[in-house]
């Protein structure tokens, strides 16, 4: 398949939305037509895992080179060890993989692909919620939220959604029925179809 055709496919929405639940629908019905990118992490290896399969092992000091050089998407620094999305990461899933990379990442990630790394021409897909309401039970239902992750969590999806509402993405899925959702969501991404559904109101 020709590079364009692997134009990777960037997955936004709030979280609890269902990006995860789509995305392993999609994994499990198309098996090895679509890829994540390997991130750069400079933790030590645990047993078992292999430089180039499960990260990019790496020094802090080239770590700290790429940052300088404008070669990650992302990154960040947990709990003392940094880790990142390399551009390059992303261009192999395509070039040697022969894959679409689905990136799955939040509002400041594609804020950066769109000031940064443009070249990269990546479909930006939004997951939305049917309504807040129905991202609050979910992000309930799902039973890994304190009161205060959960209040979290919600402001951060009216900023992801103001966000959204200025046309950022060029498709939007409504996660309301998952299985409907799921359709739409493979039309864009295997089929190539450019229509998604309509961005609700949220005016609650
Ligand atoms: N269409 C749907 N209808 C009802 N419940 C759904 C639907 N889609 C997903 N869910 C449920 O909503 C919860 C959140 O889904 P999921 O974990 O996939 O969200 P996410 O967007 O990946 O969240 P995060 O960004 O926090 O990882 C899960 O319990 C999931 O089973």
């Amino acid at each position: 398949m020709s590079l364009a055709a692997l134009r990777p496919i960037v997955i936004c929405g709030p979280s609890g939305t269902g990006k995860s639940t789509l995305l392993k629908k999609l994994f499990d019905d198309f098996p090895g037509k679509f890829g994540f990118s390997i991130s750069h992490t400079t933790r030590a290896p645990r047993p078992g895992e292999e430089n180039g399969v499960s990260y990019h092992f790496t020094t802090r000091e080239s770590f700290l080179d790429l940052v300088k050089a404008d070669g990650f998407i992302e990154h960040a620094e947990f709990s003392g060890n940094m880790y990142g999305t390399s551009v390059k990461a992303v261009e192999d899933v395509a070039k040697d993989g022969g894959k679409k990379c689905i990136l799955d990442i939040d509002t400041q990630g594609v804020k950066l692909i769109k000031q940064h790394h443009p070249h990269l021409n990546p479909v930006y897909v939004f997951i939305a919620p049917p309504s807040l309401a129905s991202l609050r039970t979910r992000l309930t239902g799902r039973g890994t939220e304190t009161d205060s992750s959960l209040s979290a969590r919600l402001a951060a999806a009216i900023g992801e959604v103001e966000y959204a509402k200025t046309g950022a993405f060029d498709v939007v899925v409504v996660n309301d029925d998952l299985e409907r959702a799921y359709g739409v969501l493979k039309g864009i991404v295997v089929e190539n179809k450019t229509e998604g559904d309509k961005l609700p109101a949220f005016e609650e």
